[in-house]
């Protein structure tokens, strides 16, 4: 009797292909093969051994094993799988974004592969295997007898050969398992333990010893030393042979945060973040495969790594909108750790200054256990926070005379500044001051961002670009001019103001070089006074004992958005900016420009009380019936044409059932027109989580079921971040 397998294909497809395993080798889950599909060969992954044969359909053979051992372990494919059908992507896709990407492709694993061990299943019985297949019988026996298992070589050693493991394997009576943990004695040096403040050391009591699932929800007010915590607590949970994740945000993960936790951690610490290069990926992935005691540094995408012994997680900054996947897989990397920890049975340990409402939410139903550090390191004080109101104020470059007066004291003093523009709603455009033209893309519902330095007028949202022009295409007019302020502007007004002092810019272009992030750290932390300019980027995770005072140049972004979440993450990233301000020795100051000083939220954001602020959030949250109080979902739909993509979500919304269920729309979204596309969204919310899973599993199946026109691309966005 041969074996039949079914394979997951790295495909957008909802299904699963059955094929023959021809092998001697009996064939694992999670084992990498290569298959015929249709005139092509691709490399699949076995997701499930032993399927009974559908009638009546002639099954391909399994071209063959790319290796004798399961790429992915039982739990890595079992938390994707529950991804899978928890955030509704093809469970193929899902699955290959646990490999590196050398292992997405046929090339094989040029290492020596692990040696595979097999144990017998706890119910085995010799009653099972045939009373004529004798050597199969005394395999059973001697794996029982062994305790642990035993390695294919060790099995070989003793006479019996593949096929009677492969019968075995295929009555279910025994499986690939784990090696044993390895009884070496590590030859490290002891490490130092990091000397915590008594804050931190209530703290560090309050964290649950390792063993057994537990969520704790650290919140620690900025400049706390939440690292520092992390740090001791890992030194002290873990044991010799235990591996861990700690997620931090793509920013976060710099060369300085890395000595940190080598120096208290030593050798095991590893990183895994997107400027590695192929082989710098595999070499770790196969670390961590291996079951190598590694502490693994990581952003998004290291919460899908295949683990075999996690004993602790943690999730830094985890408010951080960073850790949701905004395309293809959208799954969130916060969510995947604590259902991650579970599974492991280890303790999840979410840690941020701003916690999301969504963690509050879980800390108030008790489902975490909420940890609060109020205080920060050293002789460090919170700093003091003023509203600023710009309504009839002159502004050079987005700077009121207060604010600017306030930069030169700084300076003068020989500190340093840091000035934020919120990115949202305030880039530069290009305007005609006869008749009030503004440069639009041609692609895309917006206006094009207006770029100082080569004088470009780019498009944010497709790769549209055209040099500024002089004469308004419209009337003909030569009064064009940039309106708004943008970074750059900022910086050139400032460099202007402050010629004695050096003004850095972090944005997405200055750091974009690789190591330039790097360059402008050190710069800062020399500790001369300087002045830095930046949009979302400055305001988060650094630790700049210098910086005591930060001007936030308009605050107003979020206040009246559409978006429901806008005023959290206004909020969030506010106090985080703000929180930059004060961490040395010397006092923290904080000026907030805005046009609207009265607005209840920005008055009780003064106040710096973080927790007070997110209680008011999640009231309204209640009474508006939405997240964490409802689950969310999002049908998004592109087509060539608005018709199209509405009429689309409309049928999808007559598929739906009509109870209990709230659906709104179809809509345009707020960026209608994307890159020459139209787009349009339905937003389905449920009491239940799992009702709403229900419904979207079988609306995914009908959608793909019923093919659509090729030009129309529909998505199922769960738990979405922006839903505007
Ligand atoms: N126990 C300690 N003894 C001395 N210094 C400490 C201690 N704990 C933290 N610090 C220092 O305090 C500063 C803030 O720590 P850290 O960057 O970990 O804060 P954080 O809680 O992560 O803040 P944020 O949320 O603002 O990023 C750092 O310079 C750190 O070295
Ligand atoms: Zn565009």
């Amino acid at each position: 009797m041969s074996q039949i397998v079914r394979v997951a294909l790295n495909r957008p497809i909802r299904r699963l292909f059955d094929y023959i395993a021809t092998d001697e080798v009996p064939l694992q889950a999670g084992q990498r093969v290569q298959v015929p599909f249709g005139r092509y060969r691709a490399t699949g992954l076995v997701v499930e051994t032993n399927v009974v044969p559908p009638e009546g359909i002639d099954l391909k053979p399994v071209t063959s094993a790319l290796e004798d051992w399961p790429a992915l372990p039982e739990e890595t494919l079992e938390i994707l799988g529950w991804a899978s059908s928890y955030y509704q992507h093809p469970l193929g896709e899902c699955l290959f974004m646990a490999l590196p990407p050398a292992l997405r492709k046929g090339r094989t694993t040029d290492a020596p592969a692990a040696e595979q061990w097999w144990a017998p299943k706890p119910d085995a019985d010799c009653n099972q295997v045939p009373a004529n297949a004798h050597r199969q019988q005394q395999l059973l026996a001697l794996l029982q007898e062994s305790g642990h298992g035993l390695s294919w070589g060790q099995i070989k050693e003793k006479g019996f050969t593949r096929s009677q493991l492969n019968a075995l394997a295929q009555r279910a009576l025994v499986s690939a398992t784990e090696p044993p943990e390895s009884t070496a004695t590590s030859d490290q040096q002891p490490l130092a333990t990091p000397a915590l403040t008594t804050a931190q050391m209530e703290a560090a009591r309050a964290l649950p010893a390792r063993h057994g699932f537990s969520a704790s929800l650290l919140y620690g007010i900025t400049g706390s030393g939440k690292t520092e915590l992390y740090l001791h607590y890992l030194h002290r949970e873990l044991d010799d042979s235990g591996q861990a994740l700690v997620l931090v945000p793509e920013i976060n993960l710099t060369p300085q945060t890395v000595a940190r936790f080598r120096s208290y951690l030593g050798d095991r610490v590893v990183v895994w973040h997107s400027a590695l290069n192929d082989r710098q990926r595999l070499d770790t992935w196969r670390r961590v495969r291996n079951g190598e005691p590694v502490i693994l540094i990581g952003t998004r995408s290291a919460v899908l790594l295949p683990f075999t012994n996690l004993q602790a997680i943690v999730v830094d900054e985890e408010h951080d909108s960073s850790y949701k996947q905004g395309e293809g897989f959208r799954y969130s990397a916060r969510d995947l750790a604590v259902f991650r920890a579970q599974r492991n049975r280890c303790p999840v340990i979410l840690g941020s200054a701003t916690p999301s409402l969504e963690s509050l939410h879980n800390a108030a139903r008790g489902k975490y256990r909420q940890i609060n550090l109020t205080e920060r390191a050293g002789s460090a004080r919170p700093p003091a926070i003023q509203l600023l109101d710009i309504r009839s104020r002159p502004l050079t470059g987005g700077l009121s005379r207060p604010a600017t007066e306030a930069i030169r004291d700084t300076l003068a003093a020989g500190e340093q500044v840091l000035v934020y523009i919120n990115r949202r709603g305030f880039a530069p455009v290009l305007m005609c001051f006869d008749c009030g033209h503004i440069a639009e893309c041609p692609n895309c519902d917006t206006r094009l961002t207006y770029h100082r330095r080569d004088r470009a007028l780019r498009c944010h949202h497709c790769d549209y670009q055209q040099p500024a022009f002089h004469r308004c295409p419209k009337c003909g007019g030569e009064a064009c001019e940039p309106v708004g302020q943008g970074t750059e502007q900022t910086e050139a007004i400032l460099a202007e103001s402050f010629p004695e002092v050096p003004v850095i810019r972090i944005d997405r272009d200055s750091t974009q070089r690789k190591g330039s992030i790097q360059n402008i750290l050190d710069r800062v932390n020399s500790g001369e006074p300087c002045v830095l300019v930046g949009t979302q980027m400055v305001a988060k995770g650094h630790d700049f004992p210098n910086v005591t005072l930060v001007v936030v140049i308009n605050a107003d972004g979020g206040l009246f958005s559409v978006d429901f979440r806008a005023p959290e993450q206004m909020v969030q990233t506010l106090l985080q900016v703000s929180g930059r301000a004060g961490r040395g020795e010397k006092p923290g100051r904080v000026l907030i420009q805005t046009c609207h000083s009265d607005h209840p939220l920005l008055a009780r954001l003064a106040q710096g009380d973080y927790l007070a602020l997110a209680r008011q959030l999640l009231a309204e949250r209640e009474q508006g019936a939405l997240p964490p109080y409802r689950a969310m979902a999002i049908v998004r739909a592109e087509a060539p044409t608005m018709e199209a993509a509405l009429a689309f979500l409309e049928q999808v919304r007559t598929a739906l059932p009509e109870r209990p269920l709230d659906i709104w729309g179809p809509l345009p979204a707020a960026l209608a027109r994307k890159a020459g596309r139209h787009r349009a969204q339905l937003v389905l919310q449920s009491e239940s989580r799992g009702h709403l899973n229900r419904v979207l599993t079988q609306l995914c199946q009908h959608l793909e079921q019923h093919r659509q026109p090729g030009n129309l691309r529909w998505v199922v966005d769960v738990d979405p971040l922006e839903t505007g």
